[in-house]
């Protein structure tokens, strides 16, 4: 499959989310990414599920929503609710990580399981048939703007070769850090879906930066 793109709302002027959504409808963007941090899994709060259910009213593509939240099966139905197409929790937050994916197949929505920059592939060995995404970070997650964290590559080979050693048909997420200068190589590593925030929203124009990001 040819690479999506995921600009991450985060990043946008969350001022005037109907403005930013409004250019990623008409821009080539795949999927709206959106992270939800609850301060505890990692130093920071995002927003919740009146911003998450906002957004759907006036997004035309799918939500790709990222969970920085501990102990996320608590809140499952109520992410489809508000939504959400593809819901990513992290292997580090799920203490049964195989009951908490069938609940996300459960309700009709795309199961994903993120990774820490720390986190080895090899964690989802015994997970990886079960799963539609993985999402490796390349930022320690829980703030935009950061620098890639350069050793993913490495992951993004390791994670290809689970998936095609395993049989599995996940897809490859890459998050952080993402811009015109690394997605080369990570989509030639690959990556699937580029994850981007900073590197669309502080562009000069931001329809084509992610058309650009696409094309490559
Ligand atoms: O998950 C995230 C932070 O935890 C963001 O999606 C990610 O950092 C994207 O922002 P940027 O492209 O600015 O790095």
């Amino acid at each position: 499959m040819s690479h999506l793109i995921a600009p991450s709302i985060l990043a946008g002027d969350l001022a005037n989310l109907i403005k930013d959504i409004e250019m990623l409808n008409k821009s080539d963007a795949d999927w709206i990414h959106v992270d939800i941090m609850d301060g505890v899994f990692v130093p920071n709060i995002s927003f919740g599920f009146p911003v998450l259910e906002a957004i759907n009213r006036y997004a035309s593509k799918p939500l790709d929503v990222h969970l920085m939240i501990i102990k996320p099966d608590r809140y499952i139905r109520r992410f489809k609710e508000a939504g959400t197409s593809n819901l990513i929790v992290h292997t580090e937050a799920c203490t049964h990580l195989h009951r908490t994916i069938q609940a996300i197949k459960q309700e009709g929505m795309q199961a994903g399981v993120a990774l820490n920059p720390y986190t080895a592939v090899n964690n989802l060995e015994e997970i990886i048939r079960d799963i539609d995404q993985v999402l490796i970070m390349s930022v320690n997650p829980g703030f935009g703007g950061q620098k890639f964290i350069e050793h993913t590559y490495q992951k993004i080979e390791n994670t290809r070769n689970l998936i095609d050693k395993s049989g599995s048909k996940a897809i490859i997420e890459v998050d952080g850090g993402i811009n015109l200068s690394n997605a080369v190589r990570l989509i030639e590593l690959g990556a699937d879906i580029l994850v981007a925030g900073s590197s669309v929203f502080e562009s000069s124009n931001p329809t084509k930066t992610i058309a650009t990001l696409k094309a490559l």
